[in-house]
This record gives structure tokens, sequence and C-alpha cells, in this order.
């Protein structure tokens, strides 16, 4: 590629850019679309959920009290699978010494998944009363169930169904030995619920030792969090409560992206926003306040490197044990905002390597023009991949049934110079062999839209920034955001233009 061709998209970038692919013939088909009206998916607040697996009487009901009580100043209800047993009929109950509890088939999931769906979009449920004695889920009035901040799902089976697993934010399975479970089944199934020791043994080899192997134990895999030993395991239920306090205090976008990290907010950082995010700030305080952020942001994204351990000896002689940098790293700018960042990298990674990659729409056929430089070895290095905003985002999809890096494209206009060609960019990397574990995507500003977007193509790669935005306005632009970040950063943009226009905005309002 010319040396003038590369200037020419640097100018070009610039600007405002309609890239890859057009909306145009996009309506009919299956794409999920941006929401336009800021901030609408962001409104409302996402309850965090958990789920609660484990064998029958291994303990869960009394973890999920535990978690429960010490979370005691939070909204936090509890959801038990039992309460969406079917109703057995007439000849079921009959011979229910032949009813199989412990099958996936004898929950009615999709009644359970209606209810989570309404709890998470604000609307109050009402949870059937199960009763064991009478195997009946109608025999009490429902339990008025209202929307809260945390909902926990317990229940023998509440793993087995994917579309309830993919809810979950946290899963733990209560980890409790087998005789333990048995014993405490017989007191529990003769004393409360008032059976025959001989019926609990018949049902427990013939029904719930084999669905215990078959349905339950399988389910543990996909647990975050084993407890052995169940209510009687205090640190683990502590750790627990913690994660789910910091989860909580923190922005709702993190509870569902673990790869997700919002730098902590102080009065210091809000201030540094504040004064990037005037358009009444000078070119100079928008750099100076841009590169303190861009610094923070770096240095915290050099923190989810790995290390390795060293030993050095201190001037007193005593031996200090402490960690080595990781030292294959490399920086990627997305040209050309993601340039203003390198700065920064470079004064806290000495003698860093950088590479760039510019990506562009050529002519109107959403063919991708993609410039780059990047280091020989840069799949053997941990890439720190820079871009101040990520906006937009963009999807993956199947053309001709190639899923192939060519056929990612933007579906709507966006800013060129903005977030959104992070996926074209990291898609790029992972091409070039980075394993997409190895990259750390740094920003300043995100929009829910592209976090969305990145955060589930990319599981594995982690984004820091500093702060999540509401959304897009209706042409696609980060709002509150900060405006065109390259242009205010390297001094392009129409600094009259846009003071008058603020000026005149906070005169209108004043009056
Ligand atoms: N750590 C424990 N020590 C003694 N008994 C326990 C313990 N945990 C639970 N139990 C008792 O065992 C029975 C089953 O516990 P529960 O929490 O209801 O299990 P699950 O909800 O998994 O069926 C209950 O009677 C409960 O009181
Ligand atoms: N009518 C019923 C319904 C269920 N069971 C047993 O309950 C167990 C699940 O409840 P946990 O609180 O122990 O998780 C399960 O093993 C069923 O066999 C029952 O006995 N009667
Ligand atoms: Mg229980």
């Amino acid at each position: 590629m010319g040396s003038n061709l590369v200037e020419d998209m640097i100018e070009a970038s610039s600007g405002v850019h309609f890239s890859g692919f057009h909306m145009d013939g996009l309506e009919s088909k299956n794409i999920e679309k941006p929401t336009t009206s800021p901030g609408a998916e962001n409104v409302h607040k996402q309850p965090f959920i958990i789920g609660v697996a484990g064998g029958a009487a291994s303990g869960k009901t009394t973890v999920c009290d535990m978690i429960i009580q010490q979370l005691h100043d939070q909204r936090v209800v509890l959801v038990n699978q039992d309460s969406f047993y079917h109703n057995l009929t007439e000849e079921e109950l009959a011979r229910v010494h032949e009813y199989n509890f412990d099958h996936p088939d004898a929950f009615d999931t999709e009644k359970l998944l209606d209810s989570i769906e309404n709890l998470r979009h604000d609307r109050a449920v009402d949870i059937p009363n199960y009763d064991f004695k009478s195997y009946k889920s109608n025999a009490f009035p429902a339990r008025r169930v209202n929307p809260s901040d945390v909902i926990i799902l317990e229940g023998i089976l509440i793993f087995h169904d994917p579309r309830v697993r993919e809810l979950m934010n946290m899963k733990i399975f209560v980890d409790t030995d087998a005789d333990v479970r048995l014993a405490r089944r017989i007191r529990r199934d003769t004393v409360d619920r008032g059976r025959d020791i001989g019926a609990v043994l018949d049902q427990y080899s013939k029904f719930v030792k084999p669905a215990f192997d078959d349905f339950i134990l399988p389910t543990k895999k996909y647990a975050d969090i084993i407890i052995p030993r169940g209510g009687d395991n205090h640190v683990a239920i502590d750790l627990i409560v913690q994660h789910i306090r910091t989860k909580l205090g923190q922005n709702d976008l993190c509870k569902i992206y673990p790869n997700l990290y919002v730098i902590q907010s102080t009065f210091q950082i809000r201030g540094m926003h504040t004064l990037i995010r005037d358009s009444l700030t000078t070119k100079h305080d928008f750099v100076f306040y841009s590169d303190r952020l861009i610094r923070l942001v770096v240095e915290h994204g050099l923190g989810h490197l790995p290390f390795t351990e060293k030993q050095v000896i201190t001037p007193t002689g005593s031996v200090y044990t402490g960690v080595d940098f990781c030292k294959r790293l490399c920086g990627v700018s997305v040209i050309r905002s993601g340039e203003s960042m390198e700065n920064a990298l470079r004064a806290c990674c000495k003698g860093i390597k950088i590479g760039k990659i510019l990506i562009h729409r050529e002519g109107d056929n959403g063919q991708q023009l993609i410039y780059e430089k990047l280091p020989q070895d840069i799949s053997e290095r941990h890439v720190l991949l820079l871009d101040p905003i990520l906006g937009t985002g963009a999807f993956l999809f199947m053309v001709d049934n190639h899923l192939l890096f060519a056929f990612i494209f933007k579906y709507h206009v966006t800013n060129f110079s903005t977030g959104n060609s992070a996926v074209q960019a990291i898609s790029l990397l992972i091409k070039k062999g980075v394993p997409e574990s190895n990259i750390i995507f740094l920003n300043l500003i995100s929009a829910p839209q592209g976090v969305h977007v990145v955060c589930k193509s990319f599981p594995r790669l982690k984004i820091v920034t500093s702060e999540i935005d509401i959304g897009l306005n209706e042409d696609f632009r980060v709002v509150p955001g900060m405006g065109e970040f390259g242009d205010r950063y390297f001094g392009t943009d129409d600094d009259d233009n846009l003071q008058a226009v603020a000026s005149m905005q906070l005169s209108n309002q004043s009056r």
C-alpha cells in the first residue's frame, strides 16, 4: 500500500464515515438493530441472578438462606425450582411411588422461564407454593414475588436447561457427600413430609440416586463456585456475598460480562471526564486531561497481564518477594484516535513495540480495506489494543456458510474513528494468530451497544474502560460522549463553531 494512500485514508478517517455495510436492504434480515433511543436499554437495572444447584438435601436452601441473610440491605428474592413441579394427573397421583420427581421433565421449565423473564423486566410474578405432602402446586395461595436486585434460583436441576443457565450471572453447586444427603433426606421426608422410611429408601434407589448421577452431577461442570459442606462452609458463603456486593455496586454491564472492567470511579476521574466532555474545554486542556485519564486506563489494563514471581535483595540485605512484568507485550493503535494513547503506553512500558491498524470502507460494495503494520511475532505477544471510544456494535454473520473476517461488517452508519472499528481490529489480531485471551482492549468511554457486541463476540478478551455512557443517538454517536475524540485531541475540529453552538445552548438553558 503506498504511503499516499495511507495518508489519504488517515485524512479521510477523521470525518464521519459510512463503513462497510449499509442499512439499506438489511431491514428484512433477522439482525438485531441497535437501540436508537439513547439509553433505552440501560435505564432499567438488570437483577443479579444466582443459580444454586446440587443434590436433594445437599443444603441448597440452607446456603441460599445464609446468602439472603448476609445481603440483608439488598432486595433479594429466592425462587425455588420445586415451585415449578408439574401438577400430577389423577392417574399419576394414584401411582405416585412410580413418579420420578428427580427427572428434568418433572418441572414446568417454560413457566419458570416466563416468571424470571417477568422479574427481569420489572414485573411482579405469582410463584406457586408447592406442597410436598399433597404433591400439588395449587394447594396454597401463590406467593407474590416483586422484582429485586438479586434473584436466587435454587433447585436440583436448575443448571439443566441451557436457557435458564444463560440467565445466571453466578452459578453455585452445593457439593455434599451422598451419605450425608441420604441421612438428611430420610429425616426430612419422614419428619417434615410424613413419609414412610421404606418408601423414602425405595424412591432414593429407584429415582433419586440414578437421577443425581445422570442429570444433576453432570451439571456441576457449569458451576462457577463449588461449595463443599454446604451451609457449614462459612468462608465460601462470605466470599460469595462479598462478590455479589461488588457486582451490585458495579455498572450493570459488568454483571453481565465478566470480561468488562470499568475502573473504579473517583471524584478525580469524574472531574477529568467533566472537563473532556465539556464542549467549551480548550484543546490544550482536552489533551491534558485525556492524557491523564488514558494513563489511568493503561495502568489498569497492564494490571491484567500475567506475571511471574521474582525475588530481589533490598539495600537492607533482606529478600523482597515481588513479581516480574510480562515481557512479551505490544500495543496496537486503531488509527487515528488510538494513536493518542500511544504515549501513555510508552511511558508505562519502556521500549514497547506499537503496531497500527486502519480499517476503511472502500467503495459502496461493503469491501473493507485494511492497513496494518504489526510486529512479525505479534502472535506470541500480549496485545494492548488502543482506541479511546468504543461506540457502535458490529455483527459477525455468515455469508454462503463462511464466517470469515472479510464478512465482518458494521451494519449501520458510524463514525469510523470511534470504537466500531474495534471488532475488525480484534478480528484481524486473531487472524494474525493472537490468542483472544491475550488481547486487552483499552478505551476511555464505551457505549453499551459496543460492549455487548465486543464482549459477546470475544468473551476471552478483556475490555478496560473508564466510563460506560448512556448509549448512542440517532446518528450512532456515543451520548453524552465527548464528540470527535480524534478531532479534539489532534486539533482538527472546528473549535470556534463548536464553542459557539455550546454557548448558544447554555444561554438558551439559562433563559
Ligand atoms: N450443614 C448442615 N448441618 C446439618 N443439617 C443441615 C445442614 N444443611 C442442611 N441441613 C438440613 O438438611 C436438610 C436439607 O437441607 P436443605 O438446605 O433444605 O437442602 P436442599 O435445599 O439442598 O434440599 C434440612 O432439614 C436442613 O435443616
Ligand atoms: N412431591 C415431591 C416432589 C419432590 N420430591 C423430592 O424433592 C427433591 C428436591 O427437593 P430439594 O429441596 O431436596 O432440592 C427431589 O429429590 C425429589 O425427589 C419429593 O420427594 N416429592
Ligand atoms: Mg431446597
